[in-house]
């Protein structure tokens, strides 16, 4: 267990991983200390040098005497990276610590390489629910209010499937110090980069749990909008703390954005399943899974970690934007399977049919009018396929 004194207070830290690798620093969420990111840090520590600490007034941090706002928790941050000697390093922070990762990336661009602003957004609840959040806490403690809070954190389902797990994560809520957590919610009540993220120039990821309700897949998106070049991503089956239950997805998309040419063959191949999952979905990938024999192990291995984890893993193009290039391609070269699978896909790509029918007409023009009817006919009935099975499933 290691303290570190920067800008006047005691700081819990832990810095874990491979010296002389790129460095990431992660930044909790309110009411959360370090440990909620051990699993997402276990999947990097081969490629990554990784700080996580407890942030001031949680965990085993100090709280201080002064007022607590999101300037005085960067200055914290760029403390700990002075103390460290770190010049400049990826974040990835959720919540309030993707708030404390925006003012850096707004104040201190040199100190930022790369930014995965997770569940969070320029501007997180209003005025009247902070009010009404540290009025409960300062009246009644945090007991009060984590059945509620907990619960946002993670899946619908969560809760009854690993209840051992969801007890530990409340306790960890539940001892967090009243006077840390209410400055937290003070420095959340004032803070609002709604205009200042345009300003952002380090090449940002923006990643939101599906079923987060304290800032939800829109308004991550919205933030993600304003800044130039960022690129969305939804998790699946996860709330606002995707690191809970969903580390293995949460490590391949943060090593997507930023993984550097020194990734191992394990991890690229560890990115690639997760991606492959995420775009073919699970049961696609269960079966290819199961239908692997030694005859086409390497191959499929190869396609893991060639298309999936390097390609399609890439964060310039979006993921929509992949599937329409690749769906215009396959239909280019005649390849109807491979349509109509990456037709399919789009159920998780986010591109929709008015997407790969203007891109046929791209086929059209560019390979032929015979292949981009061909390619029409498959996408037709993929579509109508998926539609059947999206309402036997809906009445089901
Ligand atoms: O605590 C919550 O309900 C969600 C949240 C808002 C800011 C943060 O860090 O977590």
């Amino acid at each position: 267990m290691a303290f570190i004194t920067a800008n006047g207070i005691a700081i819990h830290a832990e810095v874990e991983g491979r010296a002389g690798a790129p460095r990431l620093v992660f930044l909790n969420s309110l009411g959360s200390d370090r440990r909620i990111w051990g699993e997402t840090v276990a999947r990097l520590a081969s490629r990554f040098q990784i700080l996580t600490f407890d942030q001031r007034g949680h965990g085993l941090s100090e709280t201080g005497a002064e007022p607590i706002t999101i300037p005085l928790l960067a200055g914290d941050v760029t403390a700990l990276l002075n103390a460290l000697g770190w010049s400049r390093v990826s974040l990835v922070g959720l919540s309030i610590g993707g708030l404390i990762a925006q003012h850096l990336a707004i104040h201190h661009p040199e100190r930022v390489e790369r930014l995965v602003l997770l569940d969070t957004a320029a501007r997180i609840g209003s005025v009247d629910s902070w009010n009404a959040r540290i009025a409960a806490v300062r009246g009644e403690g945090l007991k009060s209010i984590s059945e509620t809070v907990l619960r946002g954190w993670v899946s619908e389902g969560f809760p009854a499937a690993q209840p051992a797990r969801f007890a530990a994560w409340r306790r960890m809520f539940e001892a967090t110090p009243a006077e840390g957590y209410v400055g937290a919610c003070e420095a959340l009540r004032e803070a609002d980069y709604t205009d200042l993220v345009a300003t952002i120039r380090a090449p940002t990821l923006a990643l939101a749990g599906e079923g987060d309700r304290a800032t939800t897949p829109d308004l991550v998106r919205a933030t993600a909008e304003r800044i130039p070049g960022a690129r969305f991503e939804v998790i699946p089956g996860t709330g606002h703390l995707p690191c809970l239950e969903r580390a293995e997805d949460l490590a391949a998309l943060v090593a997507g954005h930023v993984g550097t040419s020194e990734d191992t063959e394990t991890s690229r191949f560890e990115a690639g399943m997760s991606v492959r999952r995420a775009v073919l979905g699970e049961a696609h990938v269960n079966r290819a899974t199961a239908a692997i024999t030694p005859f086409d192990a390497p191959f499929q291995r190869f396609i893991t970690e060639g298309a999936w984890g390097s390609v399609w893993a890439r964060s310039h193009f979006t993921r929509r934007e992949r599937s329409i290039v690749t769906i215009a391609l396959l239909a280019a070269l005649g390849q109807d399977d491979e349509v109509a699978m990456h037709v399919r896909a789009t159920a998780n790509t986010g591109a929709s049919p008015e997407d790969v029918a203007e891109a046929l007409l791209h086929v059209a023009v560019y390979a032929g009018v015979p292949a981009a009817n061909h390619a029409i006919k498959i996408a037709k009935t993929t579509f109508t396929e998926m539609t059947w099975t999206e309402r036997e499933g809906a009445a089901r």
